[in-house]
């Protein structure tokens, strides 16, 4: 089943195509990466997704529904979660207090109303924590945590929100080697089985999570298929190429 689908998608910036007529899909349970080089329209598609810019034309399905036009907010409630390229948590709260409020709320009033729940919240927290490895900082302000470690706990806030869709916008960026690789297991532990959509430049990192890459240029398709195939495809070579010879 796909979990997403755009046809003929288009956004158009006082003239500017930054999307231009794409047809994309992602089947329920894969993880994808888009790549593309600079001003392909990457960011623009997410934009798109999540109903942060509104298409120009063309339509955009989420589980067969059609979203296009609906708002931010309408978006994220039909379970579509977006993670920036920043950190994005709360930083004078504990890393279990971020965690509590990303599966329910924050709602200091009416916490007694969640009492009944709390063994429930409780086990579910843990069970995250333990997936992105913070069980033994579970008490512990998130400012006082390292830059890899924010970015998975801001993972598996994602995650609490139990999302049909993970949107990640490079989510390597600033991290040390060893964080990116931790970073790829955590994509293939923590939302195991789910859709992933994901921005990436780092391409051993993209060896490591990927199955299928889509390459974006200039707005529109260029090309699909496995990392290997990709690298070997002349297109996609020259693109590179010319991109470098700008830069
Ligand atoms: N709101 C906007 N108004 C006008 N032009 C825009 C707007 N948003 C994006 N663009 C343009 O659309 C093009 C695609 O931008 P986008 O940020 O989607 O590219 P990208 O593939 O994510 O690039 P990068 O890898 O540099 O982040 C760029 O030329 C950008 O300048």
């Amino acid at each position: 089943m796909k979990i997403l689908e755009t046809t003929d998608l288009s956004v158009d910036f006082n003239g500017f195509k930054a999307i231009s007529e794409l047809n994309f899909s992602l089947n329920q349970g894969e993880v994808r990466v888009i790549l593309g080089p600079n001003g392909a329209g990457k960011t623009t598609l997410m934009d798109l997704i999540t109903g942060k810019t509104k298409p120009t034309a063309g339509k955009i399905k989420l589980s067969g529904t059609d979203i296009t036009g609906l708002e931010p907010y309408e978006i994220s409630k039909l379970g579509v979660g977006r993670k920036f390229q920043g950190p994005n948590i709360f930083d004078n709260m504990t890393v279990f207090e971020n965690l509590e409020v990303a599966l329910q709320g924050y709602h200091p009033v009416f916490k007694a109303l969640f009492f009944k729940k709390k063994k429930e919240i409780t086990d579910r927290i843990y069970d995250i924590l333990t997936k992105i490895n913070l069980e033994r900082k579970a008490l512990n302000y998130a400012v006082n945590l390292s830059h890899g470690e924010k970015q998975w706990l801001e993972m598996g806030m994602l995650l609490a929100q139990d999302p049909q869709l993970i949107i990640l916008d490079e989510p390597t960026t600033g991290m040390t080697a060893d964080e990116t690789y931790k970073t790829g297991e955590l994509i293939e532990t923590l939302f195991k089985g789910r859709s992933v959509l994901v921005i990436e430049h780092d391409m051993a990192f993209v060896r490591q999570i990927a199955r299928m890459v889509t390459v974006l240029h200039q707005g529109k398709f260029l090309a699909e298929g496995t990392l290997e195939e990709i690298e070997n495809n002349s297109t996609v070579q020259e693109v590179y190429l010319k991109e470098e010879s700008h830069a």
